[in-house]
């Protein structure tokens, strides 16, 4: 991922199961028609491995067509395995330079930060290609532990060069205000999913907001 000339894009994440593949790659590849979007995370949690690598292969090629990258969240193994476009880790996920060596120098791979500077700087001199802060705001999908200040981003795009994505309780009506602050991206799940007008609606949202 590189830190792009139109501003601020959404970074869209799925939902950690997915019960109906067919029906889940009809809703993506709607939602991913409705309007930009960078970077389709795959982040199925408590499944087998033949489950990811199966939506994967039905996902990834949907995200393609419309110009977005995929990652699979956690496992930079299962990322090598299905050909993605790199891998999500947490910092209990494994480091950077193993990942490196599984998947190889044209893919992405990003690092959760939190809320430290400390980490996102030694997450980019490891070679990561984008880090993660959050959560900005409580999340609907996962209990999280920490909160940073927006100035975290605003600091992070005047000192570093490297990407970074907000991330948590990421809504259309409060991503401006991480945009404004210096996010390169709005990594968003929950108010994609559940949006009450089904998930094209909020990506068109999205786009409005950071337009
Ligand atoms: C873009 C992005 N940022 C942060 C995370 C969280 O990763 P992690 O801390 O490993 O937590 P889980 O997603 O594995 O529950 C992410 N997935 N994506
Ligand atoms: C997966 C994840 N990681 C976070 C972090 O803070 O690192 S917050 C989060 C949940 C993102 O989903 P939603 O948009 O529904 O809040
Ligand atoms: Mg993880």
């Amino acid at each position: 991922m590189s830190e792009t000339t139109e501003g601020c894009l959404l970074y869209l994440i799925t939902p950690d199961r997915i019960d109906d593949l067919d029906d889940f790659a009809t809703k993506l590849d709607e939602s991913l028609g409705a309007g930009d979007v960078a970077c389709v995370q795959l982040r199925l949690k408590g499944v087998d491995d033949d489950t990811i690598v199966r939506a994967a292969e039905k996902l990834m090629p949907i995200a393609h067509s419309h110009d977005a990258i995929f990652l699979i969240n956690d496992r930079a193994d299962l990322a090598a395995k299905v050909d993605a476009d790199g891998v999500h880790l947490g910092q209990q996920d494994g480091d950077v330079p193993s990942a490196r060596t599984l998947l190889g120098h044209g893919k992405d791979i990003g690092v959760t930060c939190h809320d430290s500077m400390h980490l996102a700087y030694k997450a980019g001199e490891e070679g990561a290609n984008y880090v993660a802060f959050g959560a900005f705001f409580p999340s609907d999908t996962k209990d999280t532990e920490y909160r940073p200040e927006l100035d975290i981003l605003t600091v992070w795009d005047e000192v570093t060069e490297l990407p970074c994505v907000a991330i948590g309780g990421i809504t259309p009506e409060n991503c401006r205000e991480l945009a404004d602050a210096g996010a390169h991206f709005v990594a968003a799940c929950s108010s994609v999913w559940n949006h009450p007008d089904g998930p094209a609606a909020a990506v068109r949202a999205f786009n409005e907001a950071l337009a």
